[in-house]
């Protein structure tokens, strides 16, 4: 099929490199011409797992192509997927759908003969409809639109987008069904994917409840976390203890700093806003404990670090281990790791933050900070190591504990992330501090 990928960021992107591996000729229309630059050099514009050896597989054979010229894609396509961002209002009131609106307002009058217009972008109830009101106005020559969330996650964006668990499409025509499965067809076909064909507003709200169950899992293991503070207890044995039970699981429990990230906090946000709007009081008192135990996470994690240089912070050195919102990404958008280095910043003598991929966004976004280039670098002379992202070169590597006691100049570690083996740290003579759990002391070998 000719298909276009409208808005071509951190969903757009990969998605047009996974239509275009699924078999399909692409065009991406990005906005923004640095991005559509780089992105038809054959390049990410940021860091994603395996996207740029599909830009370099199918940009070169034309298969591939990036433009910011809108009429050059509906003059090409049969099928345009949206993938423009639907960030936070300001006033936290909902999603500043201006994208989305623009991008379907500017598409719809350039469609002159039939087209599916796909919607992967997440928004909230009504919006389809409102989308739909300004396709049948402007669009000539009938133009179905299907709204199809997107569930990928960062950092394994290619994997999801090729072999997700299931595609969601919210439709009203038999046409418009016929065009996902067509589209889809090379992922249908293997059968391990579960096609969901409902109506719009299930589609739209089956979106927003699964990032809130996402997230309502995340603050409860950070609200056991703070009980196993109080009573002595530990986090990650009551995690683990709990997720054996195939009911609860282990994925999405681990215990730390909160979601962060360019979509669970503000989809949470949108989706509590519209509840409430629309009344319904039980899922806005929960979705509203689910978001103030999230912000608490922040004061917790620099009430460890204080805790743990044993006073006010003003005379420390600080080593700050990641500035993404998770490992695998460059992605800093509403970063935990870098909202706590901001206050540590602010608060201790000297504050050094490093990460494998993240820093170029991280500086561009806070050029006031300072930045490592390397790990040794950030680590040399510090008096607390601050593990805020769990990079597996933070976390997994086994000579690092050992590596880095030399270079310190006290080995006090807080793993903000709940993410490393104390014992291990300990055994090389650190002192390990975990949000929910107990300090964790050097061993004598
Ligand atoms: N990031 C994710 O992992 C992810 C996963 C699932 C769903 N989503 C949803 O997908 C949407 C996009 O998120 P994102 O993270 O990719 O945002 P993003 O900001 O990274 O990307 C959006 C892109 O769209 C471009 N754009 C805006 N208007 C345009 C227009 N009229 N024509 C062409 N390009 C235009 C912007 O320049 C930007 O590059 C959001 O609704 C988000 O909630 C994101
Ligand atoms: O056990 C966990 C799992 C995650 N997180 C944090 O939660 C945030 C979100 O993580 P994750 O869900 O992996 O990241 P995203 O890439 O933002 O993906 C989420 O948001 C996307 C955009 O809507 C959805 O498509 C995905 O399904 C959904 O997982 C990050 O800050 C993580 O560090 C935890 O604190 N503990």
């Amino acid at each position: 099929m000719r298909v276009s990928v409208i808005g071509c960021g951190h969903l757009g992107a990969p998605h047009a490199a996974a239509m275009a591996e699924l078999g399909h000729e692409v065009i991406g229309v990005e906005l923004n011409p640095e991005t559509c630059e780089i992105l038809q050099s054959g390049r990410g514009a940021f860091y994603e797992k395996g996207l740029d050896d599909l830009l370099a597989k199918h940009v070169p054979t034309g298969r591939l192509r990036f433009t910011t010229d809108l009429a050059e894609a509906a003059d090409f396509a049969d099928l345009h997927f949206i993938a423009v961002g639907t960030p936070i209002r300001s006033d936290g009131h909902g999603y500043d759908t201006g994208q989305i609106i623009g991008a379907v307002r500017d598409l719809a009058p350039l469609l002159k003969r039939p087209a599916t217009v796909v919607g992967k972008s997440t928004v909230t109830v009504g919006t389809v409809a409102h989308l739909q009101t300004i396709l049948a106005e402007h669009a000539q020559g009938g133009v179905d639109l299907v709204w199809n969330p997107e569930f990928l996650r960062e950092g394994h964006a290619i994997e999801d987008s090729l072999r997700p668990d299931r595609i969601v499409a919210g439709l009203t025509t038999s046409a418009a069904e016929k065009a996902v499965r067509e589209v889809y067809a090379p992922i249908l076909e293997r059968g391990d994917a579960e096609l969901i064909v409902t109506d719009p507003a299930t589609a739209e709200v089956l979106k927003s409840a699964a990032n809130a169950y996402l997230a309502t899992k995340i603050s409860y293991i950070n609200a056991m976390a703070e009980i196993c503070e109080i009573t002595g207890a530990d986090v990650a044995t009551v995690a683990h203890g709990i997720g054996i039970d195939h009911r609860i699981g282990h994925a999405g429990m681990r215990p730390g700093i909160g979601y962060g990230g360019g979509c669970l906090p503000k989809d949470v946000a949108a989706f509590t806003h519209r509840v409430g709007e629309l009344g319904a009081t039980g899922a806005s008192a929960l979705l509203t404990a689910v978001e103030e135990i999230n912000h608490s996470r922040l004061d917790a994690a620099r009430a460890l670090v204080e805790h743990a240089h044993g006073g006010p912070l003003g005379t420390a050195t600080i080593a700050v281990l990641g500035a993404s919102f998770k490992a695998g990404t460059s992605d800093v958008r509403s970063s935990p790791a870098l909202r706590l280095a901001g206050l540590l910043q602010d608060a201790a003598a000297r504050t050094v933050i490093h990460d494998p991929e993240a820093v170029p966004a991280a500086r561009r976004l806070h050029p006031e900070y300072t930045y490592a280039d390397t790990l040794g670098e950030a680590l040399a002379g510090s008096d607390l190591v601050v593990l805020a992202t769990e990079w597996p070169q933070y976390t997994k590597d086994p000579s690092l504990p050992v590596a880095s006691a030399g270079l310190v100049r006290r080995p006090v570690l807080v793993d903000i992330r709940t993410a490393v083996d104390p014992a291990g740290w300990a055994r090389a003579g650190w002192t390990v501090h975990q949000l929910g759990r107990s300090a964790h002391r050097p061993t004598t070998v």
